[in-house]
């Protein structure tokens, strides 16, 4: 379960988050929406262990991470995280496969075992034939396949993403948003997407709405 306990987040003069109360049940499904500046991608990355609110709390298994230093958050988010930008955020020296490796080989996996793995995932995700290419050589939307697959790869609990399909056509942002939302149940893992796109959200279980940095708690339903 990830959790946000009365988050308020500030840059200088600007609130960004104001005593923001969150649950993710385990397995859910929840897209947050809100206008631009209402605090989406803050809370994101909160949730995510980025950044560390001013105030409340960050749980994650009911573990407060708000007190850990930079190197336990990170790694934390790597055993149980995968995160997921709206440009991919892959590494560009890195081909695919090796971008998907990556959260394994960190983990402790051995290289031939974390390509096997990477390979299998790229498979399902249909881009198998280009996962030796380098991320500059491949299209956006095979680009973002891979991102999804390093998201998990490694079976995290929480798979956060952030106008994950953004960047893409409406036929690539249905099927990457099909894959997510596939794999992250065969896992059991808890999804949250930030979007913009209503046609995105009704993928999703529970609909979170911000307005001006706080829950607008009267938008905010279980829509399945
Ligand atoms: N790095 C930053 N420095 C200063 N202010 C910031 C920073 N990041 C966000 N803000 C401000 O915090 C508020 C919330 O921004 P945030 O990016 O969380 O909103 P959002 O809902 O994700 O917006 P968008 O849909 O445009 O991505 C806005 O007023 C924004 O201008």
């Amino acid at each position: 379960m990830l959790e946000a306990d009365g988050v308020t987040l500030t840059y200088g003069a600007t609130t960004a988050l104001r005593d923001v109360s969150l649950t993710l049940a385990p397995g859910s499904r929840t897209a947050l929406m809100g206008q631009s500046g209402s605090g989406k991608s803050s809370l994101l990355h909160c949730l995510a262990g980025v950044l560390v609110p001013d105030h409340g709390r960050i749980l994650l298994d009911g573990q407060d991470v708000t007190g850990l230093s930079d190197r336990e958050r990170s790694r934390l988010r790597l055993e149980r995280l995968g995160v997921v930008f709206q440009f991919g955020d892959l590494v560009p020296e890195l081909t695919l496969a090796e971008n998907v490796m990556l959260p394994l080989q960190l983990l402790g996996a051995g290289r031939a075992a974390a390509r096997g793995r990477a390979l299998e995932l790229l498979g399902e995700l249909g881009v198998a034939d280009v996962a030796d290419s380098r991320t500059g050589a491949v299209s956006g939307g095979q680009a973002q396949r891979a991102a999804v697959a390093r998201a998990l790869v490694h079976e995290p609990r929480v798979v956060l993403a952030d106008e994950p399909t953004g960047s893409l056509d409406t036929v690539n942002a249905e099927a990457v948003l099909d894959a997510m939302v596939a794999l992250s149940g065969r896992i059991g893992a808890t999804l949250l997407v930030v979007t913009h796109d209503n046609l995105v959200a009704s993928h999703f279980d529970d609909l979170v709405l911000m307005r001006d940095g706080a829950i607008d708690s009267s938008r905010t339903a279980t829509v399945r």
